[in-house]
C-alpha cells in the first residue's frame, strides 16, 4: 500500500495545489502543514482562527470537517495515487475553541479496487490531547482528467502551465 517512493516518515508533505483552501496559501484558510507517518498515514496541525467561527470563540463544524478531509487527503502523497472525497462520515466529539492548535492524524484502513478507506483524528492542543473530532472516510480513486475535465478552465490552464504543479501530479500519477 505504501509506495516505495513515498515521503519518509517525518517529512513535510507541502501543498497539493499552492489555492487549496486546506493546505494551499489562502488568506482564509486552513495553513494546515501535514507530515508523512509511518505506514500509510500522515500527522497534520492546524490552528483555528477567528475567521473560522461557526458560533462566538469556537470553530465551525464545516471548517473541522474540512480539516479532516484535507489530512485524509494529503494520504495521497504516501500511495502516490490520486483519490478524492467520496464520502466522509465526521463525529464532533467536544467543541473546538478560537486558538486551538488540531492535531490530526489520518491513516489508509483497507484498499479495494478504485476505493480507499481511511480514518482520522483531530486532537486538542496536542498528539495524545482530548479527541475532539473523528471521520471515517472513502476515497476514490481518479485520474488528472479528472481535474481537466471538471475544472475552470482558467485554473486548470494556469496549473498545466504551472511547472511546480505538473511536478505535484507526476509525484502522484506517474503518467499525467
Ligand atoms: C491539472 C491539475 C492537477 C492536480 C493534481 C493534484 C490534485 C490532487 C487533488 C487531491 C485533492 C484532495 C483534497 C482533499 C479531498 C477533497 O476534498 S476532494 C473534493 C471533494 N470530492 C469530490 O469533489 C468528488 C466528487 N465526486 C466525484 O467526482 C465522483 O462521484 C467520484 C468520487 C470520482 C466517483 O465517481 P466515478 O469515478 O464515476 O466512480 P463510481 O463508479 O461511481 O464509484 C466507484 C466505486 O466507489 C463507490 N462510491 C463512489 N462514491 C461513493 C459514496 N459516496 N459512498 C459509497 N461508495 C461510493 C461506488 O459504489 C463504486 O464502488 P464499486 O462498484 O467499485 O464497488
Amino acid at each position: 500500500m505504501r509506495h516505495p517512493d513515498a515521503p519518509a516518515p517525518g517529512e513535510p508533505l507541502g501543498a497539493h495545489y499552492d489555492q487549496c483552501f486546506g493546505c494551499g496559501h489562502q488568506p482564509g484558510g486552513l495553513g494546515l502543514i501535514a507530515r508523512a507517518g509511518e505506514d500509510v498515514s500522515v500527522t497534520a496541525e492546524f490552528t483555528v482562527r477567528s475567521g473560522h467561527q461557526g458560533a462566538p470563540g469556537l470553530a465551525h463544524g464545516g471548517v473541522l470537517a474540512a480539516a479532516l478531509d484535507e489530512t485524509l487527503g494529503s494520504l495521497n502523497w504516501l500511495q502516490r495515487t490520486i483519490t478524492v472525497t467520496g464520502r466522509l462520515e465526521t463525529d464532533f466529539v467536544r467543541p473546538v475553541p478560537v486558538g486551538t492548535e488540531l492535531h490530526l492524524e489520518a491513516q489508509v484502513t483497507a484498499v479495494h479496487g478504485r476505493k480507499v478507506y481511511c480514518s482520522a483524528t483531530g486532537r486538542i492542543g496536542a498528539p495524545d490531547g482530548p479527541v475532539a473530532v473523528r471521520a471515517q472516510a472513502l476515497f476514490i480513486e481518479v485520474r488528472v482528467d479528472h481535474f481537466i475535465e471538471n475544472g475552470r478552465a482558467e485554473e486548470i490552464d494556469a496549473a498545466l502551465t504551472d511547472p511546480d504543479q505538473v511536478k505535484v501530479a507526476r509525484a502522484f500519477e506517474v503518467n499525467p
